[in-house]
Protein backbone atom coordinates (compact mmCIF):
# COMPACT_ATOMS: atom_id res chain seq x y z
CA UNK A 1 0.00 0.00 0.00
CA UNK A 2 1.66 3.13 -0.98
CA UNK A 3 1.36 5.64 2.09
CA UNK A 4 0.56 9.26 0.60
CA UNK A 5 1.86 12.89 2.75
CA UNK A 6 -1.65 13.80 3.99
CA UNK A 7 -1.81 9.87 5.62
CA UNK A 8 1.95 10.23 6.95
CA UNK A 9 0.87 13.53 8.40
CA UNK A 10 -2.35 12.16 9.63
CA UNK A 11 -0.47 9.13 11.24
CA UNK A 12 2.11 11.55 12.69
CA UNK A 13 -0.41 13.52 14.22
CA UNK A 14 -2.30 10.70 16.08
CA UNK A 15 0.93 9.33 17.19
CA UNK A 16 1.85 12.18 18.43
CA UNK A 17 -1.97 12.39 20.27
CA UNK A 18 -1.38 9.23 21.33
CA UNK A 19 2.08 10.13 23.34
CA UNK A 20 0.89 13.03 24.95
CA UNK A 21 -2.58 11.27 26.40
CA UNK A 22 0.12 8.23 28.07
CA UNK A 23 1.85 11.16 28.90
CA UNK A 24 -1.13 12.50 30.62
CA UNK A 25 -2.38 9.24 32.09
CA UNK A 26 1.05 8.36 33.23
CA UNK A 27 1.13 11.72 35.32
CA UNK A 28 -2.08 11.46 36.23
CA UNK A 29 -1.35 8.26 37.80
CA UNK A 30 1.79 8.95 39.53
CA UNK A 31 0.15 11.99 40.85
CA UNK A 32 -2.87 9.64 42.25
CA UNK A 33 0.20 7.51 44.03
CA UNK A 34 1.77 10.59 45.38
CA UNK A 35 -1.64 11.92 46.77
CA UNK A 36 -2.68 8.67 48.24
CA UNK A 37 1.02 8.54 50.07
CA UNK A 38 0.47 11.72 51.99
CA UNK A 39 -3.45 11.03 52.39
CA UNK A 40 -4.80 14.08 50.61
CA UNK A 41 -7.91 13.89 49.73
CA UNK A 42 -10.13 16.18 47.56
CA UNK A 43 -10.85 19.59 48.28
CA UNK A 44 -14.20 20.98 48.37
CA UNK A 45 -15.36 22.13 44.67
CA UNK A 46 -16.23 25.55 43.60
CA UNK A 47 -18.69 24.97 40.59
CA UNK A 48 -17.15 25.53 37.24
CA UNK A 49 -19.44 25.26 34.32
CA UNK A 50 -18.24 25.84 31.10
CA UNK A 51 -14.15 25.40 31.76
CA UNK A 52 -14.64 28.41 34.64
CA UNK A 53 -15.63 30.92 31.61
CA UNK A 54 -19.01 32.62 34.27
CA UNK A 55 -16.21 32.52 36.54
CA UNK A 56 -13.74 34.98 35.19
CA UNK A 57 -16.69 37.08 33.79
CA UNK A 58 -18.14 37.18 37.15
CA UNK A 59 -14.17 38.41 38.53
CA UNK A 60 -14.27 40.92 36.06
CA UNK A 61 -18.00 42.64 36.21
CA UNK A 62 -16.90 42.63 40.25
CA UNK A 63 -13.29 44.42 39.10
CA UNK A 64 -15.40 47.08 37.13
CA UNK A 65 -17.80 47.74 40.19
CA UNK A 66 -15.12 48.23 42.38
CA UNK A 67 -15.63 44.97 44.38
CA UNK A 68 -13.72 42.18 43.52
CA UNK A 69 -11.99 41.78 47.11
CA UNK A 70 -15.63 41.07 48.51
CA UNK A 71 -16.89 39.06 45.53
CA UNK A 72 -13.60 37.02 45.85
CA UNK A 73 -13.93 36.74 50.15
CA UNK A 74 -17.83 35.67 49.37
CA UNK A 75 -16.56 32.62 48.02
CA UNK A 76 -14.85 30.80 51.65
CA UNK A 77 -17.97 31.14 54.05
CA UNK A 78 -20.29 28.84 50.81
CA UNK A 79 -17.65 26.98 49.52
CA UNK A 80 -15.10 26.48 52.90
CA UNK A 81 -11.43 27.38 53.81
CA UNK A 82 -9.75 26.05 50.94
CA UNK A 83 -11.55 24.90 47.47
CA UNK A 84 -10.93 24.13 44.01
CA UNK A 85 -12.54 25.06 40.77
CA UNK A 86 -11.57 26.69 37.54
CA UNK A 87 -11.45 30.57 36.26
CA UNK A 88 -11.05 30.77 32.49
CA UNK A 89 -10.48 27.27 31.87
CA UNK A 90 -7.23 26.77 34.33
CA UNK A 91 -7.54 25.23 37.56
CA UNK A 92 -7.66 27.41 40.49
CA UNK A 93 -7.28 27.01 44.24
CA UNK A 94 -8.01 29.35 46.60
CA UNK A 95 -7.47 29.24 50.27
CA UNK A 96 -7.61 31.22 53.66
CA UNK A 97 -6.31 28.43 56.16
CA UNK A 98 -3.23 29.88 57.77
CA UNK A 99 -1.75 26.39 58.13
CA UNK A 100 -1.61 26.25 54.22
CA UNK A 101 -0.55 29.77 53.71
CA UNK A 102 2.00 28.84 56.48
CA UNK A 103 3.03 25.91 54.53
CA UNK A 104 3.68 27.81 50.86
CA UNK A 105 5.46 30.96 52.70
CA UNK A 106 7.43 28.97 55.45
CA UNK A 107 7.72 25.34 56.08
CA UNK A 108 7.62 23.96 52.33
CA UNK A 109 8.94 27.30 50.86
CA UNK A 110 11.14 25.29 48.54
CA UNK A 111 8.23 24.10 47.08
CA UNK A 112 6.49 26.85 46.11
CA UNK A 113 7.82 29.97 44.19
CA UNK A 114 6.38 32.93 42.53
CA UNK A 115 6.23 31.16 39.24
CA UNK A 116 7.31 31.84 35.66
CA UNK A 117 4.05 33.14 34.86
CA UNK A 118 4.20 36.62 37.50
CA UNK A 119 7.88 36.61 35.87
CA UNK A 120 6.68 36.75 32.12
CA UNK A 121 3.52 39.08 33.04
CA UNK A 122 5.29 41.75 35.14
CA UNK A 123 8.35 41.86 33.04
CA UNK A 124 7.62 45.04 30.76
CA UNK A 125 7.01 47.16 33.75
CA UNK A 126 9.60 45.49 36.50
CA UNK A 127 12.27 43.56 34.26
CA UNK A 128 14.18 41.18 37.24
CA UNK A 129 13.61 42.25 40.36
CA UNK A 130 12.96 41.43 43.86
CA UNK A 131 8.97 40.70 43.21
CA UNK A 132 9.46 39.00 39.76
CA UNK A 133 12.63 36.87 40.78
CA UNK A 134 12.85 33.01 42.58
CA UNK A 135 16.30 31.23 43.07
CA UNK A 136 19.39 33.13 43.11
CA UNK A 137 18.02 35.90 41.75
CA UNK A 138 15.40 36.59 44.48
CA UNK A 139 18.32 35.94 47.42
CA UNK A 140 21.12 38.26 45.55
CA UNK A 141 18.08 41.01 45.21
CA UNK A 142 17.06 40.33 48.79
CA UNK A 143 20.73 40.39 50.47
CA UNK A 144 21.72 43.67 48.64
CA UNK A 145 18.65 45.22 50.35
CA UNK A 146 18.95 44.07 53.83
CA UNK A 147 21.16 46.72 54.80
CA UNK A 148 18.87 49.47 53.82
CA UNK A 149 16.55 48.06 56.50
CA UNK A 150 19.09 48.30 58.94
CA UNK A 151 17.70 50.09 62.88
CA UNK A 152 19.98 52.73 62.29
CA UNK A 153 18.31 54.03 58.86
CA UNK A 154 14.61 52.93 59.34
CA UNK A 155 15.06 55.06 62.92
CA UNK A 156 15.92 58.67 60.92
CA UNK A 157 12.76 60.07 61.65
CA UNK A 158 14.52 63.39 61.01
CA UNK A 159 14.66 61.97 57.20
CA UNK A 160 11.02 61.97 57.07
CA UNK A 161 10.04 65.08 58.98
CA UNK A 162 11.00 67.19 55.50
CA UNK A 163 8.36 64.90 54.15
CA UNK A 164 5.55 65.53 57.01
CA UNK A 165 6.13 68.93 56.98
CA UNK A 166 5.73 69.33 53.10
CA UNK A 167 2.36 67.17 53.37
CA UNK A 168 1.37 69.70 56.16
CA UNK A 169 2.10 72.52 55.01
CA UNK A 170 -0.76 71.44 51.93
CA UNK A 171 -3.42 70.86 54.46
CA UNK A 172 -5.67 73.59 54.77
CA UNK A 173 -5.32 76.15 57.66
CA UNK A 174 -8.77 77.36 58.01
CA UNK A 175 -11.12 74.92 60.17
CA UNK A 176 -13.41 73.20 58.51
CA UNK A 177 -11.53 73.90 55.16
CA UNK A 178 -11.72 70.20 53.03
CA UNK A 179 -8.27 68.37 51.51
CA UNK A 180 -7.90 65.11 49.91
CA UNK A 181 -5.35 63.28 52.19
CA UNK A 182 -5.10 60.23 49.74
CA UNK A 183 -3.61 62.09 46.78
CA UNK A 184 -0.30 63.54 49.39
CA UNK A 185 -0.23 60.19 50.62
CA UNK A 186 0.74 59.04 47.37
CA UNK A 187 2.98 62.12 47.16
CA UNK A 188 4.34 61.96 50.40
CA UNK A 189 5.38 58.20 50.21
CA UNK A 190 7.17 58.66 47.16
CA UNK A 191 9.07 61.76 48.33
CA UNK A 192 10.62 59.70 51.16
CA UNK A 193 10.96 56.54 49.25
CA UNK A 194 12.96 58.32 46.82
CA UNK A 195 14.95 59.95 49.09
CA UNK A 196 15.43 56.62 51.28
CA UNK A 197 16.26 54.73 48.46
CA UNK A 198 17.94 56.53 45.50
CA UNK A 199 19.61 59.06 47.60
CA UNK A 200 17.03 62.10 46.44
CA UNK A 201 13.52 62.82 46.71
CA UNK A 202 11.03 63.61 43.97
CA UNK A 203 10.07 66.36 45.98
CA UNK A 204 6.53 66.14 44.50
CA UNK A 205 5.40 67.84 47.38
CA UNK A 206 6.53 70.66 46.46
CA UNK A 207 4.63 70.56 42.81
CA UNK A 208 2.40 73.12 42.42
CA UNK A 209 -0.46 71.34 41.19
CA UNK A 210 -1.60 67.98 42.64
CA UNK A 211 -4.94 66.65 40.97
CA UNK A 212 -7.11 64.95 42.92
CA UNK A 213 -7.13 61.66 41.25
CA UNK A 214 -4.32 60.67 43.56
CA UNK A 215 -1.51 61.23 40.67
CA UNK A 216 0.49 64.27 40.47
CA UNK A 217 0.63 66.01 37.00
CA UNK A 218 2.75 68.88 36.79
CA UNK A 219 4.12 68.77 33.17
CA UNK A 220 7.59 68.14 34.94
CA UNK A 221 8.80 64.23 34.10
CA UNK A 222 8.48 63.44 37.58
CA UNK A 223 4.93 64.77 37.95
CA UNK A 224 3.79 62.33 35.28
CA UNK A 225 5.91 59.02 37.13
CA UNK A 226 2.98 58.92 39.26
CA UNK A 227 0.69 58.46 36.82
CA UNK A 228 1.95 56.51 34.08
CA UNK A 229 3.13 54.14 37.67
CA UNK A 230 -0.93 53.78 38.45
CA UNK A 231 -1.51 52.70 34.59
CA UNK A 232 1.40 50.32 34.80
CA UNK A 233 0.06 48.45 37.75
CA UNK A 234 -3.26 48.92 36.63
CA UNK A 235 -2.26 46.93 33.65
CA UNK A 236 -0.43 44.37 35.40
CA UNK A 237 -3.39 43.52 37.91
CA UNK A 238 -5.31 43.07 34.59
CA UNK A 239 -2.39 40.81 32.81
CA UNK A 240 -3.12 38.94 35.67
CA UNK A 241 -6.77 38.25 35.84
CA UNK A 242 -6.23 36.71 32.05
CA UNK A 243 -3.70 34.56 33.43
CA UNK A 244 -1.97 32.46 30.61
CA UNK A 245 -3.48 35.27 28.07
CA UNK A 246 -1.60 37.89 29.70
CA UNK A 247 0.78 38.73 26.24
CA UNK A 248 -2.64 39.90 24.81
CA UNK A 249 -2.66 42.90 27.09
CA UNK A 250 0.15 44.94 25.71
CA UNK A 251 -1.01 48.03 24.33
CA UNK A 252 0.40 50.86 23.73
CA UNK A 253 -0.78 52.99 26.39
CA UNK A 254 0.57 50.14 28.71
CA UNK A 255 3.99 50.16 26.64
CA UNK A 256 4.22 54.21 26.87
CA UNK A 257 3.47 54.35 30.80
CA UNK A 258 6.17 52.13 31.23
CA UNK A 259 8.60 53.85 29.16
CA UNK A 260 7.72 57.06 31.40
CA UNK A 261 8.41 55.02 34.39
CA UNK A 262 11.56 53.50 33.41
CA UNK A 263 12.72 57.08 32.68
CA UNK A 264 12.43 58.35 36.12
CA UNK A 265 13.78 55.70 37.21
CA UNK A 266 17.04 55.68 34.35
CA UNK A 267 17.48 59.35 35.53
CA UNK A 268 18.20 58.41 39.00
CA UNK A 269 20.71 55.28 37.91
CA UNK A 270 22.39 57.73 35.73
CA UNK A 271 23.12 59.39 38.90
CA UNK A 272 24.50 56.70 40.56
CA UNK A 273 26.49 56.08 37.65
CA UNK A 274 27.66 59.72 37.39
CA UNK A 275 27.81 61.07 41.04
CA UNK A 276 28.98 64.68 39.96
CA UNK A 277 25.43 65.31 38.43
CA UNK A 278 24.44 65.09 41.48
CA UNK A 279 22.45 67.74 43.28
CA UNK A 280 22.96 67.21 46.46
CA UNK A 281 25.58 65.63 48.42
CA UNK A 282 24.53 62.42 50.12
CA UNK A 283 25.99 61.82 53.83
CA UNK A 284 28.33 59.04 53.79
CA UNK A 285 26.97 57.61 57.33
CA UNK A 286 23.77 56.97 55.10
CA UNK A 287 23.08 53.43 53.37
CA UNK A 288 21.47 54.41 49.86
CA UNK A 289 20.64 51.23 48.01
CA UNK A 290 21.26 52.46 44.55
CA UNK A 291 24.94 53.61 45.00
CA UNK A 292 25.63 50.22 47.40
CA UNK A 293 24.10 48.03 43.89
CA UNK A 294 26.06 50.52 41.35
CA UNK A 295 29.29 49.78 43.20
CA UNK A 296 28.75 46.14 42.44
CA UNK A 297 27.73 46.29 39.04
CA UNK A 298 27.54 49.28 36.06
CA UNK A 299 24.54 47.37 33.87
CA UNK A 300 22.04 50.40 33.74
CA UNK A 301 19.29 47.80 33.12
CA UNK A 302 19.88 45.71 36.23
CA UNK A 303 20.43 48.89 38.02
CA UNK A 304 17.19 50.10 37.17
CA UNK A 305 15.00 46.75 37.74
CA UNK A 306 16.38 46.55 41.37
CA UNK A 307 15.12 50.18 41.76
CA UNK A 308 12.18 50.00 40.59
CA UNK A 309 10.90 47.13 42.43
CA UNK A 310 11.87 48.49 45.49
CA UNK A 311 10.12 51.82 44.61
CA UNK A 312 7.21 50.13 43.88
CA UNK A 313 7.25 48.24 47.51
CA UNK A 314 8.08 51.90 49.32
CA UNK A 315 5.27 53.73 47.36
CA UNK A 316 1.43 52.20 47.56
CA UNK A 317 1.88 50.07 50.28
CA UNK A 318 2.26 52.95 52.85
CA UNK A 319 0.09 55.17 51.14
CA UNK A 320 -2.55 53.02 51.09
CA UNK A 321 -1.56 52.22 54.74
CA UNK A 322 -2.46 55.97 55.73
CA UNK A 323 -5.04 56.53 53.15
CA UNK A 324 -6.91 54.07 55.01
CA UNK A 325 -6.25 55.05 58.67
CA UNK A 326 -7.76 58.54 58.09
CA UNK A 327 -10.39 57.06 55.85
CA UNK A 328 -11.20 54.64 58.93
CA UNK A 329 -10.40 57.49 62.11
CA UNK A 330 -12.82 60.15 60.13
CA UNK A 331 -15.85 57.32 60.19
CA UNK A 332 -15.19 56.90 63.79
CA UNK A 333 -14.42 59.73 66.00
CA UNK A 334 -14.64 58.49 68.81
CA UNK A 335 -11.02 56.29 68.24
CA UNK A 336 -9.84 59.12 66.55
CA UNK A 337 -10.53 61.42 70.02
CA UNK A 338 -8.65 58.14 72.33
CA UNK A 339 -6.04 58.25 69.73
CA UNK A 340 -4.98 61.97 69.65
CA UNK A 341 -5.03 61.75 73.55
CA UNK A 342 -2.20 58.99 73.68
CA UNK A 343 -0.44 61.49 71.17
CA UNK A 344 -0.85 64.54 73.04
CA UNK A 345 0.00 62.86 76.11
CA UNK A 346 3.12 62.04 74.75
CA UNK A 347 4.51 64.78 72.43
CA UNK A 348 1.98 67.69 73.12
CA UNK A 349 0.42 68.99 69.81
CA UNK A 350 3.99 70.35 69.03
CA UNK A 351 2.33 74.24 67.83
CA UNK A 352 4.40 77.09 69.02
CA UNK A 353 7.49 75.25 70.74
CA UNK A 354 5.15 73.26 73.29
CA UNK A 355 5.58 69.29 73.63
CA UNK A 356 7.89 67.83 71.10
CA UNK A 357 8.37 65.49 67.88
CA UNK A 358 7.90 62.19 67.88
CA UNK A 359 11.16 60.36 68.36
CA UNK A 360 11.55 56.29 66.75
CA UNK A 361 11.88 54.55 70.40
CA UNK A 362 8.73 57.06 71.42
CA UNK A 363 6.68 55.95 68.99
CA UNK A 364 6.70 52.80 69.61
CA UNK A 365 5.73 53.00 73.15
CA UNK A 366 2.00 54.72 71.89
CA UNK A 367 -0.02 50.92 72.00
CA UNK A 368 -3.35 52.33 70.62
CA UNK A 369 -1.54 54.13 67.71
CA UNK A 370 -0.07 50.24 67.01
CA UNK A 371 -3.78 48.91 67.55
CA UNK A 372 -4.77 51.36 64.98
CA UNK A 373 -2.37 50.50 62.46
CA UNK A 374 -2.89 46.44 63.36
CA UNK A 375 -6.69 47.13 62.96
CA UNK A 376 -6.34 49.57 59.49
CA UNK A 377 -4.08 46.30 58.19
CA UNK A 378 -6.44 44.07 59.11
CA UNK A 379 -9.43 45.40 57.33
CA UNK A 380 -7.57 46.69 54.19
CA UNK A 381 -4.88 44.99 54.10
CA UNK A 382 -2.56 46.79 51.02
CA UNK A 383 -1.56 43.44 49.13
CA UNK A 384 -4.88 41.83 49.67
CA UNK A 385 -4.79 39.09 47.12
CA UNK A 386 -1.40 36.81 46.87
CA UNK A 387 -0.47 33.65 45.41
CA UNK A 388 2.45 31.23 44.67
CA UNK A 389 3.10 28.09 41.80
CA UNK A 390 3.78 25.08 42.75
CA UNK A 391 7.42 23.89 41.83
CA UNK A 392 7.01 20.81 42.11
CA UNK A 393 4.39 17.80 43.13
CA UNK A 394 3.36 19.02 46.83
CA UNK A 395 1.19 18.98 49.95
CA UNK A 396 -0.68 21.43 51.85
CA UNK A 397 -1.92 20.56 55.03
CA UNK A 398 -5.70 21.57 55.24
CA UNK A 399 -8.38 21.54 53.07
CA UNK A 400 -9.33 18.17 51.85
CA UNK A 401 -12.44 16.08 52.43
CA UNK A 402 -15.63 17.60 53.51
CA UNK A 403 -14.27 18.85 56.76
CA UNK A 404 -11.38 20.69 54.90
CA UNK A 405 -9.26 18.49 57.84
CA UNK A 406 -7.03 16.35 55.60
CA UNK A 407 -3.98 17.45 53.29
CA UNK A 408 -4.27 18.26 49.65
CA UNK A 409 -1.80 17.52 47.01
CA UNK A 410 -0.76 20.41 44.68
CA UNK A 411 1.25 19.21 41.23
CA UNK A 412 3.72 21.13 40.56
CA UNK A 413 2.92 24.31 38.41
CA UNK A 414 -0.25 24.17 40.20
CA UNK A 415 -0.93 27.80 41.19
CA UNK A 416 -2.54 28.70 44.80
CA UNK A 417 -3.93 31.79 45.76
CA UNK A 418 -4.57 33.66 49.35
CA UNK A 419 -6.71 36.36 50.02
CA UNK A 420 -5.52 38.32 53.43
CA UNK A 421 -8.46 40.16 52.84
CA UNK A 422 -10.69 37.55 53.47
CA UNK A 423 -8.86 35.49 56.07
CA UNK A 424 -8.60 39.16 58.31
CA UNK A 425 -11.90 39.23 58.22
CA UNK A 426 -12.63 35.48 59.11
CA UNK A 427 -15.19 35.33 61.96
CA UNK A 428 -13.84 32.32 63.84
CA UNK A 429 -10.24 33.71 63.93
CA UNK A 430 -11.54 37.45 64.83
CA UNK A 431 -14.94 37.37 66.52
CA UNK A 432 -18.86 37.24 65.24
CA UNK A 433 -17.70 41.40 65.25
CA UNK A 434 -14.75 41.03 62.60
CA UNK A 435 -16.48 43.22 59.71
CA UNK A 436 -15.90 46.38 62.54
CA UNK A 437 -13.12 48.73 62.93
CA UNK A 438 -12.47 48.17 66.53
CA UNK A 439 -8.49 48.48 67.39
CA UNK A 440 -9.31 47.43 71.29
CA UNK A 441 -9.47 44.10 69.98
CA UNK A 442 -5.32 43.70 69.53
CA UNK A 443 -4.83 44.30 73.42
CA UNK A 444 -7.16 40.91 73.47
CA UNK A 445 -4.78 38.63 72.15
CA UNK A 446 -5.46 37.37 68.41
CA UNK A 447 -3.24 38.09 65.34
CA UNK A 448 -0.49 36.14 66.69
CA UNK A 449 0.18 33.40 64.32
CA UNK A 450 -0.53 33.09 60.55
CA UNK A 451 -3.95 34.43 60.55
CA UNK A 452 -2.71 37.84 60.15
CA UNK A 453 -0.36 38.26 57.51
CA UNK A 454 -0.40 42.19 56.70
CA UNK A 455 3.74 41.89 55.32
CA UNK A 456 3.60 38.17 54.55
CA UNK A 457 5.73 35.39 56.16
CA UNK A 458 8.56 33.23 56.09
CA UNK A 459 12.06 34.22 53.93
CA UNK A 460 10.24 36.53 51.82
CA UNK A 461 8.63 38.10 54.73
CA UNK A 462 8.45 42.20 53.38
CA UNK A 463 11.26 44.10 53.91
CA UNK A 464 10.21 47.56 54.52
CA UNK A 465 7.96 46.40 57.10
CA UNK A 466 9.87 48.19 60.36
CA UNK A 467 10.21 51.39 57.90
CA UNK A 468 6.59 51.30 56.22
CA UNK A 469 5.26 51.26 60.15
CA UNK A 470 7.68 54.31 61.06
CA UNK A 471 6.43 56.38 58.78
CA UNK A 472 2.81 55.36 59.20
CA UNK A 473 2.92 55.91 63.22
CA UNK A 474 4.99 59.32 62.27
CA UNK A 475 2.67 60.58 59.92
CA UNK A 476 -0.43 59.81 61.33
CA UNK A 477 1.34 61.37 65.01
CA UNK A 478 2.09 64.70 63.21
CA UNK A 479 -1.43 65.20 61.79
CA UNK A 480 -3.16 64.40 65.07
CA UNK A 481 -0.74 66.74 66.95
CA UNK A 482 -1.90 69.33 64.81
CA UNK A 483 -5.85 68.13 64.13
CA UNK A 484 -8.17 67.84 66.84
CA UNK A 485 -10.88 66.92 64.58
CA UNK A 486 -11.62 65.38 61.33
CA UNK A 487 -15.29 64.11 59.49
CA UNK A 488 -15.98 62.64 56.31
CA UNK A 489 -16.36 65.09 53.55
CA UNK A 490 -19.05 65.20 51.01
CA UNK A 491 -20.45 61.33 49.88
CA UNK A 492 -18.10 59.94 46.86
CA UNK A 493 -20.51 57.89 44.61
CA UNK A 494 -19.12 54.98 42.29
CA UNK A 495 -16.37 52.20 43.68
CA UNK A 496 -14.75 53.08 46.59
CA UNK A 497 -11.79 50.97 46.18
CA UNK A 498 -9.01 51.61 43.86
CA UNK A 499 -7.28 47.86 43.07
CA UNK A 500 -3.96 47.19 41.33
CA UNK A 501 -1.50 45.41 43.11
CA UNK A 502 -2.05 47.16 46.36
CA UNK A 503 -5.83 47.98 47.12
CA UNK A 504 -6.39 51.74 48.62
CA UNK A 505 -9.50 53.86 48.86
CA UNK A 506 -10.43 55.99 45.82
CA UNK A 507 -10.52 59.33 47.67
CA UNK A 508 -10.23 60.50 51.47
CA UNK A 509 -12.01 63.98 51.21
CA UNK A 510 -11.83 64.98 54.76
CA UNK A 511 -12.63 68.48 56.54
CA UNK A 512 -10.24 69.36 59.25
CA UNK A 513 -10.76 71.57 62.33
CA UNK A 514 -7.34 72.63 64.64
CA UNK A 515 -9.37 73.30 67.68
C1 LIG B 1 2.22 49.16 54.98
C2 LIG B 1 3.19 49.00 54.15
C3 LIG B 1 3.62 47.70 53.54
C4 LIG B 1 2.94 46.52 53.41
C5 LIG B 1 1.55 46.19 53.90
C6 LIG B 1 3.81 45.60 52.71
C7 LIG B 1 3.47 44.30 52.38
C8 LIG B 1 4.29 43.43 51.69
C9 LIG B 1 3.89 42.12 51.24
C10 LIG B 1 2.52 41.50 51.42
C11 LIG B 1 4.95 41.58 50.60
C12 LIG B 1 5.01 40.22 49.90
C13 LIG B 1 4.75 40.41 48.43
C14 LIG B 1 4.78 39.11 47.64
O1 LIG B 1 4.43 38.07 48.14
O2 LIG B 1 5.15 39.17 46.49
C15 LIG B 1 6.03 42.54 50.67
C16 LIG B 1 7.28 42.32 50.16
C17 LIG B 1 8.26 43.28 50.16
N1 LIG B 1 8.20 44.54 50.69
FE1 LIG B 1 6.65 45.34 51.68
N2 LIG B 1 4.99 46.23 52.42
C18 LIG B 1 4.92 47.52 52.92
C19 LIG B 1 5.87 48.49 52.81
C20 LIG B 1 7.11 48.31 52.27
C21 LIG B 1 8.10 49.35 52.15
C22 LIG B 1 7.91 50.79 52.59
C23 LIG B 1 9.18 48.77 51.57
C24 LIG B 1 10.49 49.40 51.18
C25 LIG B 1 10.79 50.64 51.20
C26 LIG B 1 8.87 47.38 51.33
C27 LIG B 1 9.72 46.46 50.78
C28 LIG B 1 9.39 45.17 50.46
C29 LIG B 1 10.27 44.26 49.75
C30 LIG B 1 11.67 44.55 49.28
C31 LIG B 1 9.56 43.07 49.57
C32 LIG B 1 10.02 41.81 48.84
C33 LIG B 1 10.51 40.78 49.81
C34 LIG B 1 10.98 39.52 49.10
O3 LIG B 1 10.35 39.08 48.13
O4 LIG B 1 11.99 39.00 49.55
N3 LIG B 1 7.61 47.14 51.77
N4 LIG B 1 5.60 43.65 51.33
Amino acid sequence: MELTFKSLLLLAAAFYFLLRITAYLLIAHQNRIFAKSHNCLTPRRFPSSFLGLPNWVRVMRAAKRGDVLEHIASRYPTYGNTWKGRILFGASIGTIEPENIKAMLATSFKDFGLGPERHANFYPLLGDGIFTLDGAGWEHARANLRPQFSREQVSDVGALEVHVQRLMNRLPEGDGEVADLQSLFYCLTLDSATEFLVGESVDSLLSPELNPTGDVDGGKEEMSFAQAFNVSQTYLINRTRVRGLYWLINTKRFRDANAIVHRLVDKYVDMALHPEKRARKISEKKYVFLDAIAAETKDPKYLRDQTLNILLAGRDTTASLLSFTFWLLARHPHIYKKLREEILLAFGTGRNGEGKHPSFSALKDLTYLRYVLNETLRLYPPVPLNGRSALRNTVLPRGGGEDGLSPIFIPKGQRVDYSCYALHRRKDLYGEDADTFRPERWGEGIGRGWEFLPFNGGPRICLGQQYALTEASYTVTRILQKYARIEVAGTHTGPTMDLTLTVAPKKVLLRLWKA
